[in-house]
């Protein structure tokens, strides 16, 4: 019988694996890091899988600036999917950008490229490493990119998402009774941009250990995505709340007061908004459907869609999409939005209001659909205090991007 015998790897080489494969599913296959994080982290556990998670986020936040520096201390460019370049660019992202001593951080990542260009890779590293290199104070976006949304929004808007890139994102708490924000705000230590908001910035405690969460005073939500629920407000009638997993917005109309169906197709993301609820004792009747083959029993004094997008208004906390989300993909999920769009607008009550929202920076999932109802239905107008369109930067202190119309069914 053969006996093998396995030497133990390093510690934290399983952690530096799982992160170059998290870089993988994301550039080579267009996944998610959220969708490729299971199969990608399955031999790591506990803090590890935190820590794989975090190198590989932060470097696809700061990937052209990485290339930028490999490429400037190699002879002959690496192909852009070579194994030595990944292992450089998260052992170079630990060390300039998450404080990993850079002896760590390359031993971590040879045995990566262990019969392979261990040498140039060591060497690269070396090299950068006593050449002082560092990172631009303002991050590159990749150039696909920043020539899009210079094209739609212009150069300023770029700079402010460079610049969003470059800060770490705050964490916007969305409160059930807006009454109790100075409270709220006093008792985490934040601050308070409207009423119903609380921001805290820098270090705090895990969420669920904060102050407020158990008993659910409050939700974790983006202040821009608590903007289309602000925009239908309080109310007593039937609010349907469309695409509506894990329920940020579902809270919100019903802590407003509203009887709110949620309806989603998504079982995993439903349960999330069954836990949300039962969490912050609000309620609200759960439907399971694809929207594309339901209606509703009887119209809505006030309909919400949360459209599903490419999600490039959170690129701050997701920095996936800004390598995985092109022309294509969000020309397919435009076409998906209009088919939603134009089956809920027919369920909102005449002299109702219907939101359509989308965390998208790409003007063909928002103002483009809207100008399409618009020219189709000739029973909806804009209202005067639509929010519009939400670019990064909008609001102090940072923001996702999104897009966020309001609209009145004529009566
Ligand atoms: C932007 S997310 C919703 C976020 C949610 N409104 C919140 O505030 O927490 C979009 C949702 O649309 C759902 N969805 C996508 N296509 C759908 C369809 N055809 N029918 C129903 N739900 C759909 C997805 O499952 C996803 O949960």
């Amino acid at each position: 019988m053969t006996e093998y015998s396995h030497a133990p790897e390093p510690l934290g080489v399983p952690t530096r694996r799982a992160a170059i494969r998290l870089i993988d599913a994301v550039l080579r296959r267009g996944e998610s890091i959220e969708a490729a994080l299971p199969a990608a982290t399955r031999m790591v556990h506990g803090p590890d899988r935190g820590l794989a998670h975090a190198i590989a986020a932060e470097t696809l936040r700061r990937l052209p600036d990485l290339d930028a520096l490999i490429d400037g201390a190699t002879a002959r460019p690496l192909p852009p999917d070579a194994k030595a370049r990944t292992a450089l660019r998260i052992a170079l992202v630990q060390a300039l950008v998450l404080g990993t001593p850079p002896h760590a951080a390359i031993a971590t990542v040879l045995p990566l490229v262990e019969g392979g260009p261990r040498r140039l890779v060591h060497g690269v590293f070396g090299t950068l490493m006593r050449g002082g290199a560092t990172l631009p104070t303002l991050p590159a976006l990749p150039e696909a990119v920043a020539e899009r949304w210079r094209a739609a929004w212009g150069e300023t808007m770029v700079e402010a998402a460079q610049a969003a890139i470059a800060a770490p994102p705050p964490l916007d708490l969305t409160l059930a009774d807006p009454s109790a924000t100075e409270q709220w705000s006093a008792t985490l230590g934040g601050t308070s941009l409207m009423p119903g908001h609380v921001r805290l910035t820098g270090d705090h405690a895990p969420v669920t250990e904060l102050p407020g969460f158990a008993e659910g005073a409050w939700w974790v939500q983006d202040v821009a995505a608590s903007l289309p629920a602000r925009a239908i407000g309080a109310g007593r009638g039937h609010a349907l709340d469309l695409c509506a997993a894990p329920g940020g917005k579902t809270m919100q109309l019903a802590a407003a007061g509203w009887q709110v169906t949620a309806v989603d197709q998504s079982n995993n993301r439903l349960k999330r908004l069954r836990e949300n609820l039962h969490r912050t004792r609000l309620k609200a009747q759960v439907v399971q459907v694809n929207l594309l083959d339901w209606a509703p029993a009887a119209p809505a004094d006030a309909v919400l869609i949360d459209a599903p997008c490419s999600a490039t208004g959170i690129f701050r906390r997701h920095p996936d999409v800004l390598h995985r989300v092109h022309p294509t993909l969000v020309a397919e999920l435009a076409e998906l939005q209009a088919r939603i769009l134009l089956r809920a607008a027919d369920w909102v009550k005449p002299g109702g209001t219907l939101v359509y929202a989308t965390c998208s920076l790409e003007p063909a999932e928002g103002e483009a659909q809207i100008e399409a109802l618009l020219r189709d239905r000739d029973n909806f107008v804009l209202k005067d205090d639509t929010p519009g369109r939400i670019l990064p930067g909008h609001i102090a202190g940072g923001n996702d991007g999104f897009f966020i119309a309001s609209l009145a069914r004529k009566n």
